[in-house]
């Protein structure tokens, strides 16, 4: 694995693993923004001479190329640099000046931190989802990334109220344009999509250049961010974060990492900005609840807390994979009542989850897959489009880019849904035909015949 970057993170910390865009719930502890620290240190004798620096790349947008020069100034890259800007399909991205094979030997260089640039807006066309009119939003309409979406933007905005009362309007002097909403916007957006996360106890870095690097489905590991010791300076010594390629690439090429193996197509759209086509991202997240009204609530409660779940339970059902093993008995346990509900006095309390692996009743069984049936199909009664348009608009081709990410996430949550709904009908019919809890106690008492007749004496 060859170290395309290395760079000092000063005063020095570990960096645990790295990916790129952190968990929402990470950034919700963030009452402001992350502190960044100003200076980190780039290594400075990298590797091979240049093929083509980005500088004499006509097609690097001249920000970038002044970027590149003034790295090259500062000692950051230099001639044998093994990768540069290059203009690809995902926007910007890093071209390798020769193969990369193997790791090779660095040292290092300085570069102010805080030095952003704004992107062309065709590289974050697809980006601004907070900043999207209620129109566009509308092709979303019913979907959980609206909904997810909408939370995020009022999450944001009341953060912007906070610092724009606490850091902007104090320190008026030290923003050279008035900052909007929209700014504001911008910022999370650039922290969520390019900021390293996970570092040196959750707080993000911003590192430009390095944060040019793309994703690819096809690499499948998030080993790219390394922590290696390192010169960090004329007389010192210190923890270096290196970027490595996870695999071998060719001169000309891009560079990619995997940027989150466990985020769904949604996650990705919020984050990023794109569907990623990598199986297993297309989920639906059902949301499963024991009702307070419920009159056994109390002991419904306990055996979900028992068995690690809650009174709200969340299962991320992903398309063309198996529904999570613990859904079925959460929802027995949600449907249990009438002459069922023994299974909840005190002599089952060390059993009661084990028989709510299997069907305990028709009738239960019964009332979850209506239950799950109804669900769905109001879930899908609230998207403006059916799942045939949505593939008919696909066929058609020539969407504009916003518009097919829409239609990719709103048929995907619809292609769920279905999987869901045809799992739960199947399950209806085949209702008869299932063992359930009596069946299985009278045959270990022995009390069921070669034919499945019910005898009177223990065999
Ligand atoms: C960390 S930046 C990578 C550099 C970026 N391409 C640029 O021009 O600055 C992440 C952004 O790059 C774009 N991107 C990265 N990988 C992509 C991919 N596989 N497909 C489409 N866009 C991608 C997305 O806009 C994403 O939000």
């Amino acid at each position: 694995m060859t170290a395309l970057f290395s760079l000092y993170h000063a005063p020095s910390a570990s960096f645990p693993s790295t990916s790129f865009g952190t968990p929402l719930s990470t950034l919700k502890h963030l009452s402001s923004f992350p502190r960044i620290k100003r200076t980190l240190q780039f290594k400075r004798t990298l590797f091979i001479n240049s093929l083509l620096s980005a500088e004499s790349d006509p097609s690097v947008p001249p920000q970038v190329q002044t970027f590149w020069q003034w790295l090259r100034e500062e000692g950051v890259v230099s001639s044998k640099t093994p990768v540069r800007p290059g203009v690809v399909p995902e926007g910007l991205g890093l071209v390798t000046q020769r193969d990369i094979a193997k790791t090779e030997r660095e040292a290092g260089g300085r570069l102010p931190m805080a030095t952003l640039y704004r992107h062309s807006s065709r590289v974050y066309q697809f980006y601004y989802i907070l900043c999207r009119s209620e129109e566009e939003l509308s092709e979303i309409q019913g979907t959980q990334l609206l909904s997810t979406t909408l939370d995020v933007k009022k999450y944001v905005q009341s953060e912007f109220l906070k610092v724009k009362k606490e850091v902007i309007l104090p320190n008026r002097q030290l923003f050279p344009f008035p900052i909007s909403l929209d700014d504001f916007f911008w910022a999370f957006g650039i922290i969520r999509s390019r900021a390293f996360s996970r570092l040196r106890g959750q707080s993000l870095v911003l590192i430009p250049l390095v944060d040019l690097i793309n994703h690819s489905h096809t690499v499948t590991t998030e080993d790219h961010a390394h922590e290696i010791p390192g010169p960090a300076g004329l007389f010192s010594w210190d923890l270096l974060f290196s970027l490595r390629s996870p695999a071998p690439v060719k001169a000309g090429e891009q560079v990619f990492i995997q940027y989150n193996l466990k985020k769904s197509n949604a996650e990705f759209v919020l984050d990023y900005g794109f569907v990623d086509l990598m199986p297993g991202r297309d989920k639906y997240m059902l949301t499963l609840k024991i009702s307070e009204s419920d009159p056994y609530f109390g002991d419904k409660l306990d055996i979900a807390e028992s068995n690690d779940l809650g009174q709200t339970a969340c299962f991320d059902i992903i398309l063309d994979r198996p529904l999570p093993p613990t859904m079925f008995p959460y929802l027995r346990l949600i449907a249990l009542g009438g002459s069922d509900a023994f299974l909840l006095e005190s002599s089952f309390t060390d059993s009661v989850w084990h028989h709510l692996e299997l069907p305990v009743s028709r009738a239960n069984e019964e009332l979850l897959c209506r239950s799950v049936q109804h669900v769905c199909k109001s879930a899908l009664s609230g998207y403006h489009t059916t799942l045939e348009e949505d593939e008919k608009l696909k066929e058609e081709g020539n969407l504009d880019p916003r518009l097919e990410i829409a239609v990719g996430i709103r048929a995907a949550e619809k292609k769920v849904l279905q999987q869901i709904e045809t799992i739960f009908n199947e399950r209806e019919l085949g209702l008869d035909g299932l063992e359930y809890y009596h069946d299985r106690r009278l045959k270990e008492l022995g009390l069921v015949g070669e034919q499945g007749e019910i005898i009177c004496q223990p065999k």
